[in-house]
């Protein structure tokens, strides 16, 4: 009987591989350093012709079908569907919107804080969309306790790949509130605080990931309970030239459990 598949698919001694069982086999997923990440993101704007605006929004909508498949609206433990989603000055706080405003969609009771906002027009207008989807934005950050009492579930949309160096407040002061807090934590593609290569031993210790495009680095060193992969929208070319190896996505879906 001969294979179906094509040549490159067809190397294992064995017999006939899908390409999903030859590539989980042969080249395991690439786990991003902090500049490589900068690159991919970059070249996708400048030789691909991607705008941020729909990449974040394909991120976000990953963050947001992430959370709903881990923490599904009848598994909360609180009368009410409400989660916390903090949003940083970059564009990781971006996703932490778009992210906001998806799970409201999907019957999510999201509050917002956003305590530093990049005058631009992309995120003004995704702090606009969110006020006209009734998303509360706090204006200030709650004690653990009163996290630990009012929300399921807190988002971390603070920091991404470009995190670098000593936090700056008011963040410093954010993330020690959040290691305070039980409340289990989501964060989007880096744990806050986390050296994007190196992670941070004494860090948040968060209960998801959602790694976008590929895990960076410290991705390695994740230890709660669940990781996905997000973005699907990485062209064959950048994943060729990168060797991401990403594993397929089921169907049509926008998410992959690592
Ligand atoms: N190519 C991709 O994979 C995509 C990436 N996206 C998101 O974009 C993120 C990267 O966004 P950015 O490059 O804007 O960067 P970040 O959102 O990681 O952070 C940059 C911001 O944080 C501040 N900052 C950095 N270090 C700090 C410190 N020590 N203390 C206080 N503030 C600090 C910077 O001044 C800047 O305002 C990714 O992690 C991902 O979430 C998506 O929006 C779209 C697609
Ligand atoms: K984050």
């Amino acid at each position: 009987q001969t294979c179906p598949l094509p040549a490159a698919a067809n190397n294992h001694k064995k017999g006939c591989f899908s390409r999903r069982e030859t590539s989980t086999m042969a080249q395991p997923l690439k786990y991003l350093g902090q500049e490589e990440a900068q690159h991919i993101d970059e070249e996708l704007f400048s030789e691909y012709g991607f705008s941020v605006d729909q990449l974040m929004e394909l991120a976000g909508l990953s963050c947001a079908t992430a959370v709903a498949r881990a923490y599904p609206i009848s598994s909360l433990v609180k009368a009410r569907p409400s989660l916390l989603v903090i949003c940083g000055p970059g564009n990781n706080g971006g996703d932490g919107l778009v992210c906001a405003r998806h799970l409201k969609l999907f019957g999510y009771e999201p509050t917002i804080l956003y305590p530093k906002r990049p005058n631009k027009p992309l995120f003004q207008g995704l702090t606009t969309q969110c006020q006209k989807m009734e998303i509360p934005f706090l204006t200030e950050m709650p004690e653990a306790t009163l996290i630990d009492e009012a929300y399921n579930l807190v988002i971390d949309a603070i920091f991404g790949f470009s995190f670098k160096g000593a936090v700056r407040e008011p963040f410093g002061s954010i993330l020690d509130v959040l290691k305070k807090t039980t409340s289990p934590i989501a964060s989007i593609d880096i744990p806050s605080g986390w050296d994007v290569e190196q992670g941070s031993a004494d860090g948040l210790q968060p209960d998801m990931l959602v790694s976008l495009t590929a895990p960076k680095k410290s991705a390695s060193m994740f230890r709660g309970r669940y990781h996905f992969l997000g973005g699907r929208f990485v062209p064959p070319s950048i994943e060729r030239k990168y060797q991401l190896n990403l594993p397929p996505y089921p169907d049509q879906d926008c998410v992959l459990q690592l």
